[in-house]
């Protein structure tokens, strides 16, 4: 499913009108319409008490014609105007006009004292006060009126988006409704999509208001529903479920290497290479006696020494692909290394972790350089050394600063987090729906590293790898949720998961799970 900008939904809004004729008062029918039937399907109507909020843009328009439709069908309804009714315009006005006429209160207020009482005793609230029109931090009546609506406790429709929660970000302005459900309109948001706003909507559903498919063409955020894996061979050997090396590892760092070379395995790929320092190697190999070792020299701190260039640059080239950083250390002998490995390893480069943080202290185009592919698989911090912006410049415009650094860099991005999000250098976002906050634990970031190379191993090609792994080990996270629940779900455990994350996407996935990754239910 496509996820749409507001200034796309504006764009798309504008063809379906100017190209296909549907005018402004067709498409506020079918997205009234649609929220309507929502609350229909949730609620039941008939005999029960409405309160709808209206903002005075085109989302209380849209208000105004589920109000309609909940008198038309039985239901008591009041409608409440927050700002002067008399800025109405368009399909927004006429709507306002209609709703008027029919034996429903309709009233502009100005305080939350006059209100209360409604509030409290009605059956549930409509939320049609900002849409994506929200240009700035709520406040004033505005703000008391959703704070209200949160004290109440009431089940709550919201139009659109929830209010408060920006379009294009998910994030809050100020203060934003909690919604039960969101019905929106044309195709999901962004900030319907990522947190917070993914959560203030609740159950999501969309409605495409009528416009034709082929207008999504260029929208170019989509969620994560990566590509099918090719079967397994069942006639093959451990090398044509690909070889990777992982460089990897330092004398405090002895889990980073394990998980993220084990993990390789256990998603399905076939030869693990482990190139960690010589004297932490005998410790991993108890734990991952699967993998083969390659001992290396190592500076006094225990880190991976610059004299190993040679070695892993000629065993690199026997790969299929290499992973480099997962607990490498901040020693600056390492960064060197990793940044001259970096530059000249001609095979696809996942680069992880403190091998992120090596790249990002020279700013030499080390990355765009490169003649294979790149993945770089940061988190926020991480994000905000590639990008030199802030954490929360990044959470304010994430979409946009991930699709221009791809792009810049010309490597596949994973920036992790809650609904990880996935750059590629063509410009197209990828927003993965599995996964859970019990995964937010040490470890978990090697792991990915590593099912990213399972799913190359398995037959991929790199950006769908990406792609797939990232799926993937958000699914091995919630299968091990399922039994365990979500707090105290270790690395290991995501990694114990892996080999039946990989069956149950091959087999199909269950209906709950399968409701949950689509993204949002379309009516
Ligand atoms: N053709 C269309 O454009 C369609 C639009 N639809 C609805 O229209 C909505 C967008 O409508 P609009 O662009 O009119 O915008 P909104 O209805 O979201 O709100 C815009 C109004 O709120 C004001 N505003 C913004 N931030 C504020 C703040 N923090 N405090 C106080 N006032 C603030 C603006 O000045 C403006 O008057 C969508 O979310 C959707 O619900 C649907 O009816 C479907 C069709
Ligand atoms: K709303």
């Amino acid at each position: 499913m496509k996820i749409s900008t507001v200034s796309e939904m504006r764009a798309l809004d504008r063809t379906a009108i100017e190209t296909f004729g549907i005018a402004d008062e067709l498409l506020m029918e079918n997205a009234g319409h649609a929220a309507y039937d929502v609350l229909s399907r949730e609620f039941g109507i008939k005999d029960k008490t409405f309160l709808v909020f209206c903002g005075i843009g085109n989302n209380g328009g849209d208000g105004f014609v589920i109000a309609r439709k909940i008198h038309s069908n039985g239901g008591t309804v009041q409608v409440f105007i927050l700002g002067d009714p008399n800025k109405f315009k368009g399909a927004a006005k006429t709507n306002l006009d209609i709703v008027r006429r029919l034996p429903v209160t309709v009233r502009q207020i100005d305080s939350v004292a006059s209100i209360k009482t409604d509030v409290f005793h009605c059956y549930a609230i409509v939320d049609a006060i900002f849409g994506t029109g929200l240009t700035r931090e709520v406040g004033g009546l505005y703000r008391e009126v959703i704070e209200l609506i949160t004290q109440s406790k009431k089940t709550v429709l919201s139009v659109d988006i929830p209010s408060g929660i920006d379009g294009d970000t998910g994030q809050i302005k100020g203060v934003a409704v909690n919604a039960d459900y969101t019905a929106t309109f044309g195709l999901p948001k962004i900030g319907n999509m990522l947190y917070p706003g993914y959560e203030r909507c609740g159950k999501l559903y969309v409605t495409h208001i009528s416009f034709p498919p082929s207008m999504y063409a260029s929208v170019k955020t989509e969620i994560n529903s990566p590509p099918k894996l090719p079967p397994r061979d069942k006639n093959a050997h451990k090398g044509d479920f690909g070889e990777v090396l992982f460089i990897a590892g330092a004398r405090s760092y002895f889990g980073a290497p394990y998980f993220a070379a084990m993990s390789f395995m256990k998603a399905g790929g076939g030869y693990s290479r482990l190139a960690a320092p010589q004297s932490v190697t005998p410790f991993i190999a108890t734990k991952g006696s699967e993998i083969v070792f390659v001992p290396q020299k190592e500076t006094a701190s225990g880190s991976l020494s610059l004299e190993n260039k040679a070695e892993l640059l000629a065993l690199a080239e026997k790969m299929d692909m290499v992973v480099i950083g997962p607990g490498l250390s901040l020693e600056q002998e390492t960064k060197q290394l990793v940044r001259e490995l970096a530059g000249e390893i001609n095979k696809p480069l996942l680069i992880d972790g403190d091998a992120i943080t090596a790249i990002c202290e020279t700013r030499d185009g080390i990355i765009g350089g490169r003649k294979a592919e790149t993945i770089l698989t940061p988190h926020l911090g991480e994000m905000s050394r590639i990008t030199q912006k802030t954490v929360s410049e990044i959470n304010n415009d994430k979409i946009n600063i991930l699709r221009h650094t791809a792009k810049e860099t010309n490597a596949s991005i994973v920036l992790k987090g809650a609904h990880s999000l996935i750059g590629l250098p063509d410009e197209r976002i990828f927003i993965n729906m599995s996964g859970n906050s019990g995964m937010a634990s040490a470890g978990s970031g090697d792991v990915l590293a590593g099912t990213i190379a399972g799913m190359f191993g398995l037959g991929l090609p790199v950006q769908d790898a990406v792609r797939k792994g990232v799926f993937i080990h958000g699914l091995a996270g919630d299968l091990a949720a399922e039994d365990k629940g979500e707090d105290g779900i270790t690395a290991q455990d995501i990694l114990e998961y892996l080999p039946l994350a990989v069956k149950t996407d091959r087999e199909g996935l269950n209906e709950t799970l399968r409701h949950r990754y689509i993204g949002a239910c379309v009516i």
